[in-house]
């Protein structure tokens, strides 16, 4: 029989292909990479009959998973990484946050910042993120120049900032990006209204048309804090998910991010509108903003999925690091160690991020047809010994620095854990060079 032709073979000990059945580990199994695709998964004694390969790679100790999916976060704040921490939400944003973005955020900014973000990303295994920030077209250069996969939101607000002046320049920014960027192999664009106390209610309704007219996804943060919900409350006598429900917000591929106050109100409008929530565990943490209860959502069958938020509340994008909290935080508030198992966050992790995106049709598991987004992760340390379950140690040993290869659309960006799309050396040099600019503005201002 004659050979297929391939671009990639890349066999390995371990395969966890997070599609039909979900705590399924395939062993020695090799994966064959077509263009952008997956065109097989089949046992290793078969393949090198079976196919004539460009590359063949052999990762013997190592176990391969669908590329994960940061379903949220704000990629150019890499460069405020601990310039405020240990604040709530309130102060942290309003007195520190937003002053620092007034002053310093710009296109050159969100192009350096973004990269430095993405240079993180693609080391610790995650292929696809989520992106909300201001000069979202210097988030997509540095996204096309990487290579890797993205949802880049639309920042939405009632107030200026140094990328838009009024609420309808910020909607005539974004109309504009979507009559130019649609059917990107890689990139999608959303709407991202900022949150329930940052966006009228005229706001969201024309964001909600452009929603519509261009079937593009919503993000926003929603029900962060208890504050959020109260205020709401006291001004409105609505809670916010109640007001975005009737605003018809949350039925456009809705992905409410945080959530940490839900009640029995909130879970009916999530289910009956079918909105996703992602869930941001380290932020919620640090920030001290609430617990969003995973579990319930999931029993309940409410789509959940994971992301890390931007690195000024988190402080990393470890995405591997953020299922573990998940996974920790969720069973000590449930009081229930047998939730939110190992498998449960790895497809939290991708196929329910691909689900909340829209992409799961091209994204999120390792099938045949489906975008070969890939990382593999080196098993091959005295931490790991012995292994009963690969993905157990993916998610309960710390393995985020063992990721050595990553392929995004069928192309590999990392290899060995260098990068190939991306320059080290001068986005290390370039975030420093933001960090002397950053501290010179608060001397001055002492
Ligand atoms: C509209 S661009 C994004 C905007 O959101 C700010 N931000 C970052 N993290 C959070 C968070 O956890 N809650 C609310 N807002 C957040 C970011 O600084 C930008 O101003
Ligand atoms: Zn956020």
């Amino acid at each position: 029989m004659a050979k297929i032709d391939v671009d990639t073979l890349i066999s390995a000990r371990w395969i966890a292909p997070v599609d039909i059945d979900r705590d399924a580990i395939l062993e020695g199994y090799s994966i064959a990479i077509k263009g952008d695709r997956i065109e097989d998964i089949c046992p290793t004694n078969e393949a090198s009959a079976k196919f004539n390969a460009k590359e063949t790679l052999d990762l013997p100790e190592h176990v391969i998973i669908p590329g994960l999916i940061n379903a949220h976060g704000h990629a150019a704040m890499s460069l405020l990484r601990g310039f405020a921490d240990d604040l709530p939400l309130k102060p942290w944003l309003e007195e520190h946050i937003w002053p620092a973005e007034g002053k310093h955020v710009s296109a050159p900014f969100v192009r350096d910042g973004t990269e430095l973000a993405i240079a993180e990303m693609l080391l610790g295994g995650t292929t696809c993120f989520s992106d909300m920030y201001f000069f979202p077209e210097a988030a997509i250069e540095a996204v096309e120049q990487s290579g890797m996969r993205a949802q880049i939101c639309i920042p939405i607000m009632d107030f200026p900032t140094p990328w838009a002046s009024t609420p309808e320049e910020y909607l005539a920014k974004g109309e504009s990006m979507l009559q130019q960027l649609s059917n990107h192999n890689r990139i999608g664009l959303a709407l991202g209204p900022h949150a329930p106390y940052t966006v009228g209610d005229e706001t969201f309704t024309r964001l909600v048309d452009l929603a519509d007219k261009y079937q593009r996804p919503i993000q926003v943060h929603l029900h962060e804090t208890d504050e959020e919900v109260a205020s709401s409350l006291a001004s409105l006598k609505v809670r916010p998910t109640e007001r975005l429900e009737s605003l018809g917000v949350l039925t456009h591929t809705t992905q409410c991010v945080h959530m940490t106050q839900i009640d029995e109100t909130d879970m009916n409008i999530l289910k009956r509108t079918g909105a996703h929530v992602v869930h941001c565990p380290e932020s919620n943490m640090k920030l001290a903003s609430g617990i969003c209860p995973t579990a319930t959502l999931l029993a309940a069958d409410i789509n959940t999925c994971i992301g890390t938020d931007g690195c000024a509340s988190n402080n990393d994008l470890n995405m591997l690091g953020e299922m573990r909290t998940a996974a920790l935080l969720g069973k000590v508030s449930a009081g229930d160690p047998a939730v939110l198992g190992a498998h449960t966050l790895l497809k939290m992790a991708t196929l329910n991020g691909a689900k909340a995106l829209g992409i799961d049709d091209i994204a999120g598991s390792l099938t045949i047809g489906k975008r070969a987004d890939i990382a593999a992760i080196a098993l091959d340390d005295l931490q790991f010994s012995p292994i009963y379950d690969p993905v157990a140690h993916l998610l309960y040993t710390d393995c985020a620095h063992k990721v050595s290869h990553v392929w995004v659309d069928g192309k590999m960006v990392v290899r060995e854990r260098q990068l190939l799309t991306l320059d080290a050396a001068a986005i290390h040099a370039r975030a420093k060079q933001w960090q002397a600019t950053i501290n010179q503005a608060s001397q001055i201002n002492e």
